[in-house]
């Protein structure tokens, strides 16, 4: 019998305006409370040019490191924060994913667990059909899909704007980019980031007994 491993989570994100990485931060404290697996946050790559950046109004970049797809096959799960863009991932964490030939060719990814969280301008923005259309990437890379369901009763309650899904946390970041996370979408993160660290660390317990 060999010994149990402490699983390494990875909360990999792309930010232009802060939300994702807003919710990150809470995806980060749940993952951590759960105390059973090594937690790191990562940003991707940015591909805008910085002109372009400036006339988007886009604050400085989070003081995260990178992460290069290379690096992917040292984690045993993933948290990816995708900001939507028409109701898809941005082109920055595409451009990620095409740069993950050699992963897929070596089944780096197989078995490996992915969770998601999103950012939308507005409620009905399109923060599950981001879902739905990271899916395929996941799915081709062979990685265990783990949902958030309604697992947090937030989730369900209209008294106010929420963002997040069965998919995953979410934050509803107005047209302007105003709106800031709210309490409510930061209990839903922390949840996520708790849950789904205890699903990984009982499957990677499971595998090395
Ligand atoms: C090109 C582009 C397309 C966008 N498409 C959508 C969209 O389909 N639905 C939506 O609600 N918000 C859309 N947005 C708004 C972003 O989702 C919003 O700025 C983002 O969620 C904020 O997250 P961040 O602060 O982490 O960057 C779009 C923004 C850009 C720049």
């Amino acid at each position: 019998m060999s010994a149990i491993t402490r699983p390494k989570i990875y909360i990999v994100l792309y930010s232009l305006y802060g939300h994702v990485f807003s919710l990150a931060q809470s995806i980060k404290r749940g993952a951590e409370k759960a105390g059973t697996a090594d937690v790191s946050i990562f940003q991707i790559k940015e591909t805008l040019p910085s002109e372009v950046l400036t006339k988007m109004h886009a604050p400085a970049k989070p003081e995260i490191p990178v992460l290069e797809p290379k690096d992917m096959a040292a984690a045993d799960g993933f948290l990816f924060g995708i900001p939507t863009r028409y109701g898809n991932m941005p082109a920055q964490w595409k451009h990620f994913w095409d740069a993950t030939g050699q992963l897929w060719v070596s089944g780096a990814l197989n078995n490996k667990f992915a969770g998601t969280f999103f950012s939308t301008a507005s409620q009905h923005g399109g923060q599950e059909t981001t879902a739905f259309t990271f899916l395929t990437t996941l799915t081709h890379h062979g990685m265990i899909y783990v949902p958030l369901g309604y697992t947090h009763a937030n989730l369900q309650d209209n008294s106010e704007v929420i963002g997040g899904s069965a998919y995953g946390a979410g934050a509803v970041a107005g047209g302007d980019g105003s709106r800031q996370v709210s309490p409510k979408e930061h209990a839903i993160a922390e949840h996520q980031g708790e849950s789904f660290t205890k699903i990984v660390s009982q499957y990677i317990a499971g595998r090395t007994v």
